[in-house]
C-alpha cells in the first residue's frame, strides 16, 4: 500500500491560531506525544520569529529521535541562519523555505514581478544547501498562482535538489477537483518530478482542507501537511486525525496508508487542546466529544443490535475505551433498560415502564440525563408505598417585598381534588401550608435537607423531609429540576408514608387491646 508522509505543523501553523501561544515546556510535551503518534516529519516553529521560538525549536530537536525536524524561513538569509542555530542537535534537520507565487502576493506583499520571485527564491535555496541536505520548498499561495508560473518554480526547485515540494492552498480558496488537478498537471509537466516529493498544504476557510488534501493523495501527492484538530491560522488546517482514518476507514477506495499509530489519537488531541486552549467543537470529526455518541433511540437499538449500522469506525482505532449511548430525549427504552442493567438494577416490566416515563418526563427538563440522575429516579420509583395524596401542581409566588403565597392541587385516593391557598415565612413554608390545608393533616417538619444530585444549572435537586404525628414518624424524597416542586414532592411523599405508618400504627394497638 501506498505510504503517505505526515508533516504536522501543530507546532508551527498550529501556533498561528489566534490567542495560543506554546512555551518551550508546552512544545516539547506536544513534541514528545506527536513522536508516539509516529508523525514523520514535526514543523517546530518559525526561528526568526523570535528569539523564544528559536530556544523551543532548538530544544524539540534535541529532544525527538525519531522525526525529522524542520523550521520555517522566509526566502530570506537571516531566516535560514536563524533555523540553523534551531536545528543545531537535531538528527535529522530540515529547513522549510517558501516564498508565495501567487499574482496578488506578488503585487501587494512582495511586490516583485514574476522573475524577482524566482531568483529570490533561487538564491535562498542555494543559500540553505550550503547548510541543510533536506530542503522543503514551498510556493505560498500556489492556490492561486497560474499553472505555467507554478510549473517554472517548481522545475527551478527540483534542479536546486529540494527533496519537498509544498503545493499550499494557504487561503482556502480551492475545491477538490482542482486542487487535485495542479498535482496531475505538475506531475505531468516538470521535468523530473519524480526525483522530489509533493506535498499537500491545505487551509479550511471553505471547510474544504480535508477533501482538498484527500484530492492531492489521489492525484499523486506522498506528504499531506495539517495540525492536531484542525488547529491553525483563521479557520484552520487540515486535521490530520481526519486524513490518517479516512484512508484507514476507505483503504479500498484510496489505496494509500499513513505510518500513524492510530490509536494515539485521542490522546494527542485532547493533550494539544488542553495546551493550546482550543477547545475541541463536539461535533468534530474523529476526536469531537460526540464523534462516537449515540443520542437518538433507533440509532441507540441500532448500535446494541449490531455496532456497524451506525459507526463506521470503531472508537478503540484512534484510543478510546468504547461508543457512548448518551440517555436524552430522544432515547428509547432499549437503551435505557441497557443503561440500568450496567448500573446493576433489574427492574420488572412495570417498574421499567414507570421508570422510563419519569425519565422522558426528567429529559424533557434536561440537555442530558446522567448516572447520578438515573440513579435517583429509579430508587425512588422502587419504594412502592401506596399514594393516597398525589400532588397536582403547584403554583408559587414570591418577591423580596411580598408575603410568599403557594396554590396546591392535590388529587386524594386518584379521585378527589383538593385545592388550597396559603402563605408562608417562605416559599416551601407556603407550600407546605397549603399541603396541610388541603389535606387536613397536622404534622411537624422535623428535618428538611436538600442536595444536587448531578451538575449543571439544570441539576435535579433532591429534598428529603421527616415529618411527625403524635409519636410516629415518616420520611419522604422529592425529586426535580426545581428545588420547589421537589420540596412539594417529599412532602407529600412522606405524608404518604406516614399514613402507611400510622395504619400499621393503628393495627399493633387495636391487636394489643
Ligand atoms: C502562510 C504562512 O503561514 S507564512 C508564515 C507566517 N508566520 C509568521 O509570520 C509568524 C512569524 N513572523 C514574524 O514573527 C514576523 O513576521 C517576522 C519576524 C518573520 C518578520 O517581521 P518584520 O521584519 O517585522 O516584517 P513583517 O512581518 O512586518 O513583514 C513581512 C516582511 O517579509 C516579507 N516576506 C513575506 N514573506 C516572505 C518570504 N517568504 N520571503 C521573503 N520575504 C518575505 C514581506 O514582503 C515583508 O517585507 P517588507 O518588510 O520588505 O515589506
Ligand atoms: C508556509 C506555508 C507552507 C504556509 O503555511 C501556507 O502557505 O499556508
Amino acid at each position: 500500500m501506498r505510504k503517505i508522509y505526515v508533516f504536522d505543523t501543530t507546532l508551527r501553523d498550529g501556533e498561528q491560531s489566534p490567542g495560543v501561544n506554546l512555551n518551550t515546556r508546552e512544545k516539547l510535551e506536544i513534541a514528545y506525544q506527536l513522536e508516539k503518534l509516529g508523525i514523520d516529519r514535526m514543523e517546530a516553529g518559525f526561528p526568526a520569529a523570535s528569539p523564544g521560538d528559536l530556544a523551543a525549536v532548538n530544544a524539540v530537536a534535541k529532544a525527538v529521535k525519531n522525526v525529522t525536524v524542520i523550521g520555517l524561513s522566509r526566502s530570506r538569509e537571516h531566516d535560514i541562519d536563524a533555523v540553523r542555530e534551531a536545528l543545531i542537535g537535531a538528527q535529522d534537520p530540515c529547513i522549510h523555505i517558501f516564498l508565495a507565487t501567487s499574482p496578488i502576493h506578488r503585487k501587494h506583499k512582495l511586490r516583485m514581478e514574476k522573475h524577482q520571485v524566482l531568483e529570490t527564491a533561487q538564491s535562498a535555496l542555494r543559500y540553505a544547501k550550503k547548510y541543510f541536505s533536506k530542503i522543503e520548498f514551498s510556493l505560498e499561495d500556489a492556490g492561486r498562482t497560474e499553472l505555467d508560473f507554478m510549473v517554472e518554480m517548481v522545475s527551478m526547485a527540483v534542479n536546486e535538489g529540494v527533496k519537498v515540494v509544498n503545493i499550499p492552498d494557504t487561503v482556502g480558496y480551492l475545491n477538490p477537483s482542482e486542487y487535485g488537478a495542479i498535482f496531475k498537471h505538475l506531475k505531468e509537466n516538470v521535468p523530473d518530478i519524480e526525483k522530489v516529493q509533493l506535498s499537500a498544504h491545505c487551509h479550511n476557510d471553505l471547510g474544504m482542507a480535508t477533501a482538498n488534501t484527500l484530492a492531492a493523495i489521489q492525484n499523486g501527492a506522498d506528504q499531506i501537511e495539517g495540525t492536531i484538530n484542525g488547529i491553525g491560522e483563521r479557520a484552520g488546517n487540515t486535521a490530520i486525525e481526519e486524513i490518517a482514518m479516512a484512508l484507514e476507514t476507505r483503504q479500498e477506495f484510496f489505496g494509500a496508508k499513513t505510518s500513524l499509530n492510530l490509536s494515539e489519537i485521542s490522546r494527542t488531541s485532547r493533550l494539544v487542546s488542553k495546551l493550546t486552549g482550543m477547545v475541541v467543537p463536539g461535533n468534530k470529526a474523529i476526536v469531537g466529544a460526540n464523534a462516537f455518541a449515540h443520542e437518538s433511540g433507533i440509532h441507540q437499538d441500532g448500535m446494541l443490535k449490531e455496532k456497524t449500522t451506525y459507526e463506521i469506525m470503531t472508537p478503540e482505532t484512534i484510543g478510546l475505551k468504547e461508543s457512548k449511548l448518551v440517555l436524552g430525549k430522544h432515547s428509547g427504552r432499549h437503551a435505557f433498560r441497557e443503561k440500568l442493567q450496567d448500573m446493576g438494577y433489574e427492574l420488572d416490566e412495570q417498574q421499567l415502564n414507570q421508570a422510563f416515563s419519569r425519565f422522558k418526563e426528567l429529559a424533557d427538563k434536561k440537555k442530558e440525563v446522567s448516572d447520578d440522575d438515573i440513579m435517583a429516579l429509579v430508587e425512588e420509583k422502587l419504594i412502592d408505598t401506596p399514594e393516597v395524596y398525589k400532588l397536582e401542581t403547584i403554583y408559587v409566588t414570591y418577591g423580596n417585598r411580598s408575603v410568599p403565597t403557594a396554590k396546591v392541587r392535590i388529587i386524594k385516593d386518584q379521585e378527589q381534588e383538593l385545592e388550597e391557598e396559603a402563605e408562608g415565612n417562605g416559599s416551601v413554608d407556603a407550600i407546605y401550608n397549603a399541603v396541610d390545608k388541603a389535606t387536613g393533616e397536622e404534622v411537624t417538619l422535623s428535618d428538611y435537607s436538600i442536595k444536587s444530585v448531578s451538575r449543571g444549572k439544570d441539576a435535579q435537586g433532591e429534598v428529603h423531609v421527616v415529618l411527625t404525628q403524635n409519636d410516629v414518624s415518616a420520611q419522604g424524597r422529592g425529586l426535580s429540576t426545581d428545588i420547589l416542586e421537589a420540596s412539594a414532592r417529599a412532602y407529600v411523599d412522606a405524608l404518604n408514608q406516614l399514613i402507611e405508618k400510622r395504619k400499621t400504627f393503628s393495627r399493633r394497638e387495636r391487636a394489643s387491646l
